[in-house]
């Protein structure tokens, strides 16, 4: 089966908007897990504009399920993952004015860094995985850095899904057909939905675990919605 971990990014954003404590990113977390997600995953970006730093350090406390740090490995962000020590932290190359995460790393051009980066955090009893495009060289590059797991960055099946999914999907399954030769790990992750994701898991070979922020956050707020309007009328009759 594979684990679900629900990405609270966007719940910080909501809360930051307004500069106090709504929603409350903790309870959040703390009912994602009570509803079944395996997992909760955060990706703290240098100007903080959603998870702050702090943030990552207070789920630490609260977190029962497997609790995930995304991030592009800059010294502050070593540092604050050595300190949490979460129990997987995935490599991710964003640009510091990057709006979202854009692509996946070049594991031949940054095998050097990447290698030391993952062997601080093993030495740490961290697992990690590393943000790859569907490409089975850069796979198989990625072995050479000693990383536990790959996430698969799933952005150009999400918008290939809705045109034709046979053919969105085969990049994917190449190169987890690759990962899965090299025994490395399987995470996939970035505009995965309701819409796109049982598709995904049902054709990827030894899919370990999906973290979805964005469309869960929306959906949740869409499906939500009716309820909510409902109650607010009742208590206006
Ligand atoms: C690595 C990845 O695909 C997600 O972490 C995504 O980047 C979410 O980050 P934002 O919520 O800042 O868009
Ligand atoms: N690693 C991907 C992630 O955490 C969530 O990405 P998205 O669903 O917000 O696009």
């Amino acid at each position: 089966m594979t684990k679900l971990s629900v990405n609270v990014n966007k719940i910080a954003t909501l809360r930051n908007a307004r500069g106090g404590n709504v929603p409350d990113l903790l309870k959040v977390a703390a009912d994602i897990e009570r509803f079944g997600a395996q997992g909760i995953t955060v990706h703290p970006r240098p100007d903080e504009r959603h998870i702050r730093y702090q943030d990552t350090r207070d789920l630490k406390k609260i977190v029962t399920t497997e609790f995930n740090i995304e991030g592009n490995p800059n010294p502050k962000f070593i540092k604050l993952v050595l300190e949490v020590k979460p129990d997987q932290v995935t490599l991710v190359p964003d640009a510091e004015d990057a709006i979202t995460s854009n692509a996946g790393w070049d594991t031949l051009k940054h095998q050097g860094f990447l290698k030391d980066v993952i062997s601080k955090f093993k030495n740490a009893g961290i697992r990690t995985s590393i943000f790859v495009d569907p490409d089975p060289k850069m796979v198989k590059e990625a072995k050479a850095t000693g990383t536990d797991r790959i996430e698969l960055y799933t952005e150009s099946y999400a918008t290939g899904y809705t045109i034709d999914r046979e053919k969105a999907i085969q990049p994917f399954i190449m190169a987890a057909k690759k990962a899965n030769e090299l025994n490395i790990g399987i995470n996939a992750g970035h505009d995965l939905s309701l819409d796109n994701i049982q598709y995904f898991s049902q054709n990827i070979p030894g899919l370990l675990e999906v973290s979805i922020g964005h469309a869960l956050i929306c959906e949740s707020i869409y499906l939500g919605l009716e309820n909510v309007v409902n109650m607010y009328l009742n208590k206006l009759k």
